[in-house]
Formats: C-alpha cells, sequence, structure tokens
C-alpha cells in the first residue's frame, strides 16, 4: 500500500501542499481523478499533525457527495493505512452518513460524511466538532 500510494500523482506534492496550508487557511486542490487528493491529502495532514505530536487535536472532515462514496473513501483510507475497519475500537478512520455512523468515541480523526449530513450538522451546531484536549 505504501509502494501504492508513493506512485499516485499527488505524492510528489505531498510536502509543497503541507507547507502552504503551514502558510494558509485555504487551499484548493485540482487533479485528474485518481491521482489522489480524496485518499492522501486528509493522510498527509493526519501524518503531519501525529509526527508533530498534535494527532489528538486533529480532526479531519472529508466530504462526499454520495452515501456510498463517503463509506468506500473511509474504508479505503483505513485499508492504506492497515487500520481496523472504520469506526472500530483503535481506528483512527470514521465515516457518518445520515444515521449510519461508524466512528470511535475516543478518537477524532477523519471523517467522511455525505455533505449534506455535514451542512445539516453545522446548522444545528455551528462549533462542531469541538475540539478535546
Ligand atoms: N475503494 C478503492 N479501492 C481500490 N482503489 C482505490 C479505492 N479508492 C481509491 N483507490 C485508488 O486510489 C487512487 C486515488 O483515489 P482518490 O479517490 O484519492 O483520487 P481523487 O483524485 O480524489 O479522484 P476523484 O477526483 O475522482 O475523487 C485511485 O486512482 C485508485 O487507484
Amino acid at each position: 500500500m505504501l509502494k501504492f500510494r508513493a506512485t499516485l500523482p499527488i505524492a510528489t506534492l505531498k510536502g509543497d501542499i503541507l507547507q502552504i496550508l503551514k502558510e494558509n487557511d485555504v487551499l484548493v486542490v485540482c487533479g485528474e481523478t485518481g491521482s489522489g487528493k480524496t485518499t492522501q491529502v486528509p493522510q498527509f495532514i493526519l501524518d503531519e499533525m501525529i509526527e508533530s505530536g498534535h494527532g489528538g487535536h486533529c480532526n479531519i472532515i472529508c466530504t462526499q457527495p454520495r452515501r456510498i462514496a463517503a463509506i468506500s473513501v473511509a474504508e479505503r483510507v483505513a485499508d492504506e493505512r492497515c487500520e481496523p475497519s472504520p469506526g472500530s475500537d483503535g481506528s483512527l478512520i470514521g465515516y457518518q452518513v445520515r444515521l449510519d455512523s461508524a466512528r470511535c468515541s475516543f478518537v477524532h480523526s477523519t471523517f467522511c460524511f455525505k455533505v449534506m449530513d455535514l451542512i445539516n450538522k453545522l446548522l444545528i451546531d455551528p462549533n462542531w466538532p469541538s475540539m478535546k484536549p
């Protein structure tokens, strides 16, 4: 999996992406379909936060247009990281699609949401997700 990830076009841009994110609040990434935007960019950020000792404060939300895509991306990222299924004990990855939630109670790292569900959640609680110490 690590070798596969390194072959994706976006892999060569990891350093640039992280550097730009340090200096800016917003980064727009455009690339060919399958180049790794969805599965890799959240992992670049997550790994950087873990390596710098801030993994516990890291909260990444990855929205997807469809329910099946949200679940599939979460499962794919968990596979790539050799982690248990999304939402299982010890997995850093979770997803939420309407009432279908696979999310660890103690880790808040990467969530794949159907985009409308995220908007609804934020309309109910603009402070969501709250950072945990
Ligand atoms: N569920 C999966 N099963 C197998 N391979 C996958 C899966 N999801 C992604 N991949 C592989 O990972 C690569 C990167 O996928 P990713 O979804 O990150 O690309 P993307 O740039 O976000 O594409 P898109 O613009 O279509 O959303 C794909 O080219 C594919 O080879």
